[in-house]
Parts: structure tokens; sequence; C-alpha cells
């Protein structure tokens, strides 16, 4: 087995225990069904992060069956879950932890409407506040994508780079969010789903107005940096 310092072994005991908790919070918001979406979490101090095991029941994930992987996606063997296969976006997360050091936690779920949105291929237009407080803006689509290689990591790190959002919908396929930490990810992917469908209902009622781009930069930095009792302000 792979030997970690005392340290980085906490630090995977805390991420591991983090990453399937946050699991059950994807089912709490019903942003998921069966086994489809996954969080991970990057491991402080190494270049490691968790991820669940591929295709198991959302019941059955626990600390202990999540799966080490180091930063190009590979399985550190003879560690607790490694006899079992990793997430099919593995590699999408492993990109985007190697392109996004500031980045903690990956999230990707098929929650419905903001999917309904990935499908069209169109982003969710910034329309109400609450989207310029968690995301800075509207939330981009990037392009279509296979899945099991670089190709949605590389979509989603190109498409972010340019925004201040979280979450990315990924054309015909999904959403991807990225934060802090785990939770922050998983906040962000709950976030646009509820965004999503209000923007959504908005628009079978009328045209929804836009936001002043200077209001939006006030209310997404008066979010970030003031809201709640202790800020830490934006990822990026
Ligand atoms: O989008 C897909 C498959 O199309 C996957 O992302 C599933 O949503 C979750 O797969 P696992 O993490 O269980 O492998």
């Amino acid at each position: 087995m792979t030997a970690f310092s005392p340290e980085i072994q906490v630090a995977i005991a805390r991420t591991r225990d983090d990453v399937a908790r946050l699991h059950e919070e994807l089912v709490r918001y019903e942003l998921v069904v069966w086994t489809g979406g996954n969080v991970s979490g990057r491991v402080p101090g190494a270049d490691l992060f968790v991820i669940k095991p591929s295709g198991v029941s959302y019941d059955d994930l626990s600390p202990e069956n999540q799966i080490l992987c180091d930063l190009d996606g590979n399985v550190i063997p003879s560690t607790p879950g490694s006899d079992r296969s990793p997430s099919s976006d593995t590699a999408a997360h492993a990109y985007i932890y190697r392109n996004m050091p500031e980045v903690g936690g990956v999230v990707h779920t098929h929650s419905t409407y903001a999917t309904a949105w990935a499908a069209r291929g169109e982003a969710v237009p910034c329309v109400i506040t609450a989207m310029a407080d968690e995301f800075g803006g509207e939330i981009p689509v990037g392009p279509f994508a296979i899945i099991g290689d670089d190709s949605i990591g590389r979509g989603v790190v190109e498409t972010l780079a340019g925004h201040r959002s979280r979450a990315v919908l990924m054309q015909n396929h999904g959403v991807f969010t990225i934060g802090k930490n785990a939770k922050d990810a998983v906040k962000a992917a709950v976030m646009a789903e509820d965004v999503a469908k209000t923007v959504h209902i908005s628009r079978q009622l009328g045209a929804p107005l836009p936001i002043a781009q200077s209001a939006i930069d006030s209310l997404f930095d008066r979010y970030q940096n003031v809201y709640g009792q202790e800020p830490t302000g934006a990822l990026k």
C-alpha cells in the first residue's frame, strides 16, 4: 500500500467522509436519480482526490468505498475502495483538478431543469438576483463532449475560464460545478438547479427582464464577501 504521512492520511480520511456524506445532499435536493451524478473532493496537501465508485447505489456509498485517485485519475492501488471502478467522470474531475488548482471539489448531476437548458445548448441568463449572487452572471454552456476521457474536463475548464460561474451546462449532458471544496461545489449544483427552474418558469410567462451588469457585479461582490457569517470570498 502507498505510504502516506500521518497528516495526509488524516486529510484523506476527512475527504472520504466529506465526499460520502455530500452524495447524500444530491439525493436530498433531488438532483440525481438512481446512480447518476457524482461528487469528488481534492485531498488538501496532496496531489490526490476522492470520488465515488461507478454505478453504486447512493444508499450503499460510504467513506470506505470512495475511491482515492491521483490527479491523472489513476486509482491508488491497495487503498480502501480500490477494488472497484471509479466514476465514469473520473478523467473529467482529474482534468479539472490539474488545470484549476483553486478548485477543491467537483460535482456532476443531470438535474432536471439545468439539464433541460443543457439539452438546448442555451445558457441560463442572469435575470434574477440569486444568479448574480451565486454565479456572478449567466450559467454558461460547454461543448458536447464524450464521457470517459479529457473531453468533458477540457470543456468545463475552457468554458469556466472566462466566467465567474461555478456551474457549466455541458451540452446535451448535464451540469458540472466546481467549488473551493466539495461542499461549495454541491452548493453550486443545488443553486444551479434552483435558478434554472425559476428562469425556465419565468420564460413560460413572458420575457424576463435583464439586470444591469453593474448591479450584477455589486450583488456578486456583496454575496461572496459580505453575506452570511464568515464569508471567504469568491472562488475566482
Ligand atoms: O453521465 C453519466 C453517464 O452518462 C455519468 O456521469 C453518470 O451520471 C454517473 O456515472 P458514475 O459516476 O456512477 O460512473
